[in-house]
């Protein structure tokens, strides 16, 4: 019995865009998580302290900014940097890792010109690179000007095809989740248009359901697309009742019925947009004034049948949101869990690198908790929010969630996010969140930041913690390895050491064995 694809540790090579120090942000940690990637690609068994279960099999995939650099010159923002592709195969108790760049138009474009040429998160190219590199200013209103850098996400379609994301609609990306190539733009066939989406669609296996922001006229389309095709098909329309623009939607979570559209004060900027320098909240502003609200569609018709106002919130990441149902089973409200922020926008200024490599041993995270919105079905105009739990619990840090896929929609018990051990200047802990004790249990390794927990089910398991956690950590020596908790005890099972310590990554799938 042998590994089903090839093993063999490929010679370390240089990368084609060298890192190199930065100018504008000096590197003070050890840490590889905010460092760029060492080198293009790399594939090769690591060895396995503790024991992976055999029943674990198939490929993790994780992908993130990893590549903050071109030449000498340092991008600003964590989420500025080129994709990389994390790729971590389990089976018959061992592990093979592999990391590649998506070769993105974005990408290929700044080795080839070894300069800028589309907009990042918080770059923009200088006009004569812009100019030279991509064409005429009429890109710059079409979106050609745009990034396709997919640096955000990976999922796994229903008819099995991997795609890559971020928040512009070009950046749709599809690879080969065995040899990280990347094979090509996912291309949506239908006429629906846009530059952005969510950074965070719903994949089942029968589904992909979107959110496409209207900056014209401010609202959101809900889209669905089904396995096998690239066609999305509008579910229905959410009209902004606040602000000039919608709110940001970075993620949006569903029940086994409703599509739940929050709009966030804090919103998108066209002018932002359209700007050379970044502004403080990037592309985004902050409107209090405007006040916060949830909608709630029905999947099935498209009607809006809850549209509350809410309390200022800020959140990147919905955990998940389920209904609650009276004796007779009439549904009474829809409850939707996130990462929150204490509606404070300061957490996007933390996350640029010169913040995130500079940690004096000060406290400087902001707090965030579990965040539980509730929305009555019965009309009444406001929902409330409240901590699900004491944030103490988690530290006060609250990021990169995960819960088991089998309960999305569902009412759940148990989510698994990054937490905070203080002082820190990002979260620096596992948890594991127990939402009907109302308890966390915590990993934490002092000085390292792991990456998103991600939760795969035991084949067969009847508990819902039943299965494994995996992580990737970056330790205080530069060094980086993959992590397996138990998902049940939240002890650590295993860990398989990587030869270099690798960037921070966002966001993963589970490629289950073929
Ligand atoms: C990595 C992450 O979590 C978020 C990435 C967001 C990106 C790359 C957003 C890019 C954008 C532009 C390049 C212009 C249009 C607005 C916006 C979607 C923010
Ligand atoms: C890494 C992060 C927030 C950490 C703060 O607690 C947010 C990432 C957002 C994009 O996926
Ligand atoms: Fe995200």
């Amino acid at each position: 019995m042998g590994l089903t694809i090839m093993n063999v540790a490929t010679k370390p090579q240089t990368a084609v865009v060298p890192p190199s120090p930065e100018k504008d942000a000096p590197n003070d940690s050890k840490l590889a998580a905010w460092s760029s990637v060492r080198q293009e690609r790399w594939q090769g068994e690591l060895s396995v302290q503790g024991e992976i279960p055999l029943w674990l099999s198939g490929t993790y995939l994780r992908n993130g900014p990893g590549l903050w650099h071109i030449g000498d010159y340092g991008f600003r923002h964590l989420f500025d940097g080129y994709a990389t592709l994390v790729r971590l195969h389990f089976e018959y108790g061992r592990v093979v890792m592999g990391h590649r760049q998506i070769e993105s138009e974005a990408y290929k474009a700044a080795k080839k010109n070894k300069k800028l040429c589309y907009r990042e998160f918080s770059e923009v190219p200088k006009p004569d690179n812009f100019l030279s590199c991509i064409g005429d200013l009429a890109n710059l209103f079409s979106g050609a000007s745009l990034t396709d850098n997919a640096n955000t996400g990976v999922v796994t379609l229903g008819d099995g095809r991997v795609v890559c994301l971020t928040e512009t609609i070009k950046g749709s990306i599809v690879i080969d989740p065995n040899t990280l190539d990347t094979i090509g733009k996912f291309e949506y066939s239908d006429s629906l248009g846009g530059l952005i989406h969510s950074a965070h669609p719903i994949v089942t296996e029968s589904e992909f359901l979107t959110l496409l922001p209207d900056l014209i006229n401010p609202g959101y389309l809900v889209v669905r697309m089904e396995p096998g095709t690239n066609e999305r098909k509008i579910i229905g329309r959410v009209g902004c009742r606040g602000g000039p623009a919608p709110g940001w939607v970075h993620s949006f979570p569903v029940t086994e019925h409703y599509v739940v559209v929050p709009e966030m004060p804090l919103r998108y900027c066209p002018q932002n947009l359209l700007k050379a320098e970044p502004t403080p909240l990037y592309k985004f502003e902050w409107h209090p004034e405007s006040k916060g609200f949830m909608h709630v569609m029905c999947k099935a018709s498209g009607k809006i049948v809850a549209s509350v106002e809410v309390p200022l919130f800020v959140t990147f990441h919905f955990i998940n949101a389920y209904e609650e149902k009276d004796e007779d089973g009439r549904v009474t409200a829809v409850i939707a869990d996130c990462c929150e922020h204490n509606a404070d926008t300061t957490i996007l200024e933390k996350l640029r690198l010169q913040n995130l490599r500079s940690f004096s041993g000060e406290d400087v995270l902001p707090d965030a908790r579990v965040g539980r919105f509730r929305i009555p079905m019965d009309g009444s105009p406001f929902g409330k929010l409240d901590a699900a739990l004491e944030p103490e619990e988690h530290g006060k840090g609250m990021d990169m969630c995960s819960i088991n896929p089998a309960y999305l929609g569902k009412k759940y018990r148990y989510a698994y996010a990054c937490g905070a051990q203080r002082p820190c200047n990002f979260p620096n802990t596992l948890t594991k969140i127990d939402l009907f004790e109302k308890k966390a249990k915590n990993w934490c390794n002092e000085g390292s930041v792991p990456s998103e927990p991600f939760f795969v089910a035991r084949p067969g398991a009847t508990e819902e913690d039943d299965g494994v956690v995996i992580s990737m950590i970056s330790d205080k020596n530069g060094e980086g390895y993959a992590l397996l908790l138990d998902g049940s005890t939240f002890e650590e099972i295993a860990r398989a050491k990587f030869p270099y310590g690798l960037p921070y990554g966002l966001h993963g799938c589970w490629v289950p064995k073929a």
